[in-house]
C-alpha cells in the first residue's frame, strides 16, 4: 500500500493499494449520516463502500446518479441537495463519492455546496479518477456553455484508490485515463513516458507490469503541484496541458466524448502550437503522436469544426480577459505558457491535427 501526501492548508493522503476501504471509517470520522454518491449503472462498486460504512455504525444512504458525464449536471446536483435535505444532513455529516472522475467531480461539488461545505471522501474507481480527478479539490458540473464552468475548490479529506476496481473497466475508458498519465509524463516526469513506450500494450491494461508505478508517479505529480498551488494561481495550470482544445472538443461533442481522448488531441494541438513558435522540437512533437497512438488514443479531430472549437476556447478558465492562455512545452518536463497566439497560428496548428 502506498500513501501519497497532499499538502497545503487542508492536507490529506491518497492511499493506493488493495483492501484500502478499511480506512474509510477513520476518514469519515464523527459523522452520523453518510451519503454515498455513485454511478447508477454500477451498484456493485458502491456496495463494499456502503457495507464498510454500515458496519462501522453510520447511517448510510446510497445516491445513484447518471453514469459518467451525464451526472455532471445541475439537475442531478439539485437532486442530491434535495436528498441531503430529506435526510437532514448536517455540517458534521459526510459525502462519499465512489466512481469515475465525473462522479467524484459531482460528489465533491455536492459536498462543497451543501450547507456551504461538508466533508468529502473520494473513492475513485477509474484510472483517470485515481491519478487525477479525485485529487486536488477541483469539483464541477458542466453547462451547455462549457465544461466545468460551475464548481468550487473543495479538497477531499482523503482519497482511497482500490486497484482491484480497475479490472472491470472497459478498455476504452482505461485507455482514456492513460491520457492524463501521459500528460503527467510530458509536464513533469519523463520516466512515465519511458515506461509506457517500453510496452504500450501492457500500459493499456490494469494488470500490466508497471500499472502501480505509473499510477504512483502520476499521483505524485498531481499531489506535488496541487500542494503548492491549490487555486491555480500559477503552477497548477500545467495540469491543464491539452485541456484548452480538449474541453472545447468535449463541448462541441455535447459531453459525449471521453475526457482523456479529448485531452490527447489537445496535447498534440498544444505541441503543434509550441513547434510553430519555435519552442518545441520536431522529435518531441512526434513523440506525442507516437505514444498516444501506441496506447490507442486519438491524435486528430474533424476539420470542419474549427469555428465552434475556437468559440468554445473563449471560456477556458486559464484565459485572462480576451487573452487565451495555453500550457505548452519547451521540452519534456519543461512546461511553459503561450499567451494570445495569433489567430493564424491557432488555425495552422489546428490544420496539423486534422489528418
Ligand atoms: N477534478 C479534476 O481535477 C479532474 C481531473 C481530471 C478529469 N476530471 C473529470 O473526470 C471526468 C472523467 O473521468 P473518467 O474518465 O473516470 O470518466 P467517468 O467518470 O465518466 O467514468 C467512465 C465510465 O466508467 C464507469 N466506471 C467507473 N468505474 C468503473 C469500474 N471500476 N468498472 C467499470 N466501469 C466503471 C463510469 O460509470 C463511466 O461510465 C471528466 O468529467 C473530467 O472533466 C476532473
Ligand atoms: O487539476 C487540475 O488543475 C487540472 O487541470 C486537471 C485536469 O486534468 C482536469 O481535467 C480539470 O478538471 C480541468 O480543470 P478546469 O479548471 O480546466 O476545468
Ligand atoms: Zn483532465
Amino acid at each position: 500500500m502506498t500513501r501519497v501526501h497532499v499538502g497545503g492548508d487542508a492536507p490529506y493522503d491518497v492511499v493506493i493499494g488493495t483492501g484500502v476501504l478499511g480506512q474509510l471509517p477513520a476518514l469519515v470520522g464523527e459523522a452520523r449520516t453518510v451519503a454515498v454518491v455513485h454511478p447508477e449503472g454500477l451498484p456493485e462498486i458502491a456496495r463494499p463502500v456502503c457495507g464498510a460504512l454500515a458496519e462501522a455504525g453510520y447511517d448510510v444512504h446510497a445516491f445513484p446518479v447518471p453514469d459518467g458525464e451525464a451526472g455532471k449536471d445541475v439537475a442531478v446536483l439539485a437532486g442530491l441537495w434535495s436528498g441531503f435535505a430529506r435526510l437532514g444532513m448536517t455540517r458534521t455529516d459526510v459525502v462519499v463519492g465512489v466512481g469515475g472522475g465525473a462522479t467524484t467531480d459531482l460528489a465533491g461539488f455536492a459536498a462543497a455546496t451543501w450547507l456551504r461545505g461538508v466533508k468529502a471522501v473520494l473513492v475513485p474507481t477509474t484510472l483517470l479518477a485515481m491519478v487525477d480527478a479525485a485529487i486536488g479539490g477541483k469539483t464541477a458540473i458542466d453547462i451547455p456553455e462549457g465544461k466545468n464552468l460551475v464548481g468550487a475548490f473543495h479538497p477531499p479529506a482523503g482519497v482511497l484508490c482500490d486497484l482491484t476496481t480497475l479490472v472491470t473497466m472497459p478498455r476504452e475508458d482505461y485507455v482514456s485515463g492513460l491520457a492524463e498519465v501521459i500528460k503527467a509524463g510530458f509536464i513533469a516526469d519523463r520516466r512515465i513516458l519511458e515506461l509506457i513506450e517500453e510496452d504500450p500494450e501492457a500500459a493499456g491494461r490494469p494488470d500490466g507490469p508497471h500499472t502501480l508505478e505509473l499510477i504512483e508517479r502520476a499521483v505524485a505529480v498531481k499531489a506535488r503541484v496541487v500542494s503548492e498551488d491549490l487555486k491555480e494561481s500559477g503552477l497548477r495550470e500545467i495540469l491543464n496541458y491539452g485541456h484548452t482544445l480538449g474541453h472545447a472538443i468535449e463541448k462541441v461533442e455535447e459531453y459525449r466524448f471521453r475526457h482523456g481522448d479529448a485531452v490527447a488531441i489537445g496535447m498534440v494541438y498544444a505541441a503543434e502550437l509550441a513547434r510553430l513558435v519555435g519552442r518545441l522540437g520536431d522529435a518531441d512533437v512526434e513523440r506525442h503522436r507516437a505514444i498516444l497512438t501506441a496506447v490507442g488514443l486519438p491524435t486528430s479531430y474533424l476539420p470542419d469544426v474549427w469555428p465552434a472549437l475556437r468559440d468554445a476556447m473563449r471560456v477556458d478558465k486559464k484565459a485572462r480577459g480576451a487573452r487565451l492562455r495555453f500550457v505548452v512545452l519547451d521540452g519534456v518536463a519543461a512546461p511553459g505558457r503561450l499567451e494570445d497566439p495569433d489567430e493564424d497560428l491557432l488555425v495552422r496548428a489546428y490544420e496539423r491535427v486534422t489528418h
